[in-house]
């Protein structure tokens, strides 16, 4: 379970001193177990800036945000064992196979070797990695090196899954593929947060969406709940209503 109370972030302006990019203001939002849920906005939104401050990897300015009711700046550690991350950019060891990227995460995990061996055994099965395995992950299609991304964060049995943007790059099949292991995980009962910029890819996969939009939190509602408060049948309408947007500018 995540819940993020009135979350802000800003960074430094690139070149300046003084003037300050404000990423994230004032963002709340929950997420549940045996849920999907999408973070839906636009690029530069604020979305991998959240995920990044729930993942532990920055602090917010303000506000706080909790994972299975540990606080994401007093409890780091803990909520480290809570998550498992899927960075926007995979981030894999380019001279360690597949099987070695995931194991060498076991063991920072705090995983035995035997524990290690079986654990990342598992989950090569389960993400269908066999045919790639024990190849090194220089040269690894984007799916490929996204399935061996999933299966890291996957190694200490997290409760809860933070993923930047899953599908970006992927093909149909592979895509396809990554929502059904993502609604399987649901179905286990994890909490499940997902980023993305695509109304579509998200109406496919989450049950309940937060929409961001220049760092605040547009709207936050079922699928079904978004239609009816734009009052658009159409989600990509949807979306470009709920972040303030003309619909004719999408014609
Ligand atoms: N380290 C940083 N330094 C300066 N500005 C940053 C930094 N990280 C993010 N920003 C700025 O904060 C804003 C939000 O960025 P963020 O990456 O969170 O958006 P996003 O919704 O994930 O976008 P995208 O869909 O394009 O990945 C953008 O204006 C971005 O340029």
């Amino acid at each position: 379970m995540i819940k993020a109370t009135a979350l802000s972030k800003s960074f430094r302006r690139q070149g300046s001193r003084k003037d300050r990019v404000q990423a994230v203001s004032d963002v709340s939002f929950e997420a549940g177990n045996g849920q999907i849920t999408g973070l839906l906005g636009p690029n530069g939104a604020g979305k991998s800036t959240t995920l990044r401050i729930l993942a532990t990897l920055i602090q917010p300015d303000n506000g706080s945000a909790e994972i299975d009711g540990f606080d994401v700046t007093e409890a780091p550690q803990a909520v480290r064992r809570q998550i498992g991350f899927l960075p926007h950019n995979s981030g894999l060891y380019p001279r360690l196979t597949a099987r070695e990227n995931i194991a060498y995460y076991a063991e920072l995990c705090g995983l035995d070797a035997r524990q290690s061996r079986m654990k990342t055994g598992e989950l090569i099965e389960r993400l269908s990695m066999r045919g790639f395995a024990d190849r090194r992950a220089e040269g690894f299609s984007q799916g490929q090196r996204t399935k061996v991304a999933l299966g890291r964060a996957l190694i200490h049995e997290p409760s809860t899954l933070i993923l930047d943007e899953p599908t970006n790059g992927l093909d149909v099949m592979a895509t396809r593929q990554l929502r059904s292991i993502l609604r399987q995980l649901r179905d286990e009962g994890h909490c499940i947060l997902l980023s993305s910029h695509i109304m579509q890819e998200v109406s496919m996969l989450c049950d309940h969406v937060a929409i961001i939009s220049d760092g605040r939190v547009a709207l936050a509602d079922s699928i079904d709940g978004i239609r009816e408060r734009t009052g658009q049948a159409d989600l990509e309408d949807a979306f470009v209503v709920a972040i303030g947007g003309r619909l004719e500018a999408t014609e």
